[in-house]
């Protein structure tokens, strides 16, 4: 494709898979997630929720160690030993400045996979180093910081007020999907095009709540690896879906007030049994 089109529900039923009679939890797919540190370890706890939230067979959470009690006081389903997994969410709440040898020998590993992979916040560097279809899930300041690290000399301000086309840019840029966060949504594929979804009410412009997307996507991928892996394009078809997940949840959690990131996540079940019931 090299058009733009507008994301809608049925496409995003159309990319959740429902378990079926025959599934067990690692059929229905494990995502393995390297996120949070010591001085974010909220993030972890927000990526994890996401994920556990959207439907996921497992959720591996293989972050910091004391990241790791928050996520498990939250959810005990959470896996913490090593093991496979199906897709990669890595990056909210790290600080690539701060990444340890330790950290950046787990982060290659988890790279080195032929999987799918969600780059996020302190990973969006590694960009062009994973040997499976990839997406990069910055916002307007992220993408550019990106961009000029890469040579490409654009601000904060540029990007907003061309959104479609600075995504487009960094996804042929960097060989890889792009899901630039906003008001509106843009994912653009590596070869051109993409899907424009409306993001939700503005009370999502709230902390973390990006965190709680990663984790959206971090599961829809892992539910999808087979199909991404035959098809990468599909990756970006999958962002999109998690986008509007997103964005739907945040509209049922606020119900025209505030929401706080967690409430996103909590809304998640009912907002995907109404779309599913909707088809
Ligand atoms: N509870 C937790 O553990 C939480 C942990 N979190 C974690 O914190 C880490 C830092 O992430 P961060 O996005 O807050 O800051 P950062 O990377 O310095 O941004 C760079 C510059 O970009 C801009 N900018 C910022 N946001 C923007 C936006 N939405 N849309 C457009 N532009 C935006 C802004 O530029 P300025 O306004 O200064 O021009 C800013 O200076 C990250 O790992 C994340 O996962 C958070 O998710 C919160 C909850
Ligand atoms: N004005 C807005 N209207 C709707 N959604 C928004 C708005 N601003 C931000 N969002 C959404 O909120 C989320 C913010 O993510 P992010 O900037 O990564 O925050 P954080 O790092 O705090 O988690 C994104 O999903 C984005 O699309």
């Amino acid at each position: 494709m090299t058009g733009w089109s507008d994301w809608t529900a049925a496409d995003t039923v159309a990319e959740y898979r429902v378990p079926v009679e025959g599934d067990d939890k690692y059929s229905r797919g494990v995502v393995g997630i390297l996120t949070g540190s010591a001085e974010y370890p909220g993030a972890a706890v927000l990526g994890v929720e996401g994920a556990s939230r959207t439907g996921i067979g497992m959720v591996r959470y293989l972050g910091d160690a004391g990241a790791a009690r928050f996520v498990l006081e939250r959810r005990p389903e959470a896996v913490t030993a090593d093991g496979r997994v199906q897709a990669w969410l890595i990056g909210s709440g790290m600080d690539r400045s701060a990444r340890s040898p330790e950290l950046r020998a787990q982060i290659d590993q988890a790279l080195g996979q032929d999987l799918p992979v969600v780059l996020d916040a302190g990973a969006l560097d590694l960009a062009g180093s994973s040997a499976g279809p990839a997406v990069l899930t910055p916002h307007h300041g992220e993408l550019a910081t990106l961009l000029s690290a890469r040579g490409v000399d654009v601000d904060r301000p540029t990007i907003a007020a061309a959104p479609e086309e600075w995504a487009t840019r960094a996804a042929e840029l960097l060989g890889c999907s792009v899901l630039l966060k906003g008001s509106t949504t843009h994912v653009a594929l590596p070869g051109g095009g993409g899907y424009r979804v409306q993001a939700g009410p503005p009370w999502l412009a709230t902390a973390g709540s990006g965190d709680v997307l990663g984790g959206i996507l971090g599961a829809l991928a892992a539910s999808r690896s087979p199909e991404i892996l035959a098809d990468p394009d599909r990756l970006a078809r999958v962002a999109a879906a998690a986008a509007f997940l997103h964005g739907r949840a945040g509209e049922r959690a606020s119900s025209g007030g505030p929401l706080a990131a967690l409430d996103i996540a909590e809304a998640l079940p009912a907002t995907i049994a109404s779309l599913l019931a909707d088809s």
